[in-house]
């Protein structure tokens, strides 16, 4: 594994572990901490890239450093799901998503060792199954869906769902890795 001077401004686990699947170890991990609202009438995709961009500003860069952030929404339409604040808001999601076409938004965004920001994003659509009051039940009884766009995590037990993906899976997973390492040599990062 390559020891990089790259910065990783995410608290997400998944993110480290999708990194470290291409053989990438951030030197250091920082935590972005920020407001993730949308804006007033705001959309999916001028919002996950916005998002992305202000986590990797929102870590302090040292001489040298390459800073890494991304983020990942659902957007349904016009409208978008982030991380479920409580079970209802599970479940309204889930019934949302239920049978449906949906888009997973995933941004990334590189700062280079000269401050330059490059974005990239990657737009999966994935389609559920239709989903039961007892398929909802159970899986807000498994937690898996708190603190996961959405309301699903793909890499669980919701894959059992995916009637239909068209993208990229390590995108809804939480970091698109094909334009995560486009971007990463983009930034001068030496990779294997
Ligand atoms: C749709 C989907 C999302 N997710 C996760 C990825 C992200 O961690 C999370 C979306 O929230 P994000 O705001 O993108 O990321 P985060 O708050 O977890 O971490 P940080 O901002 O510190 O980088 O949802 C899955 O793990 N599986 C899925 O199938």
């Amino acid at each position: 594994m390559t020891e990089t001077s790259l910065v990783l401004a995410s608290t997400s686990p998944r993110r480290l572990e999708l990194l470290a699947r291409i053989g990438i170890v951030p030197a250091r991990i920082a935590a972005p901490d920020m407001d993730e609202d949308p804006l007033p009438g705001e959309a999916p995709r001028p919002y996950v890239l916005r998002v992305a961009t202000a986590k990797a500003h929102a870590v302090e860069r040292a001489p040298g450093e390459v800073i890494l952030a991304g983020d990942t929404t659902i957007a349904v339409g016009r409208r978008i799901l982030g991380k479920p604040v409580d079970e209802a808001d599970l479940r309204r999601m889930l019934a949302l998503l239920s049978g449906r076409r949906h888009h997973c938004l995933s941004a990334v965004c590189v700062i280079d060792a000269t401050g330059k920001a490059r974005t990239r994003l990657s737009d999966t659509i994935v389609a559920f199954k239709p989903l039961s009051t007892a398929d909802i039940d159970a899986y807000v009884a498994s937690g898996e869906g708190m603190g996961k766009a959405g309301g699903y995590a793909i890499q669980g037990r919701a894959e059992a769902w995916v009637r239909l993906l068209s993208g990229s899976h390590s995108g809804v997973v939480g970091l698109p890795l094909f334009e995560t390492r486009a971007l990463l040599t983009s930034a001068g990062l030496p990779l294997a």
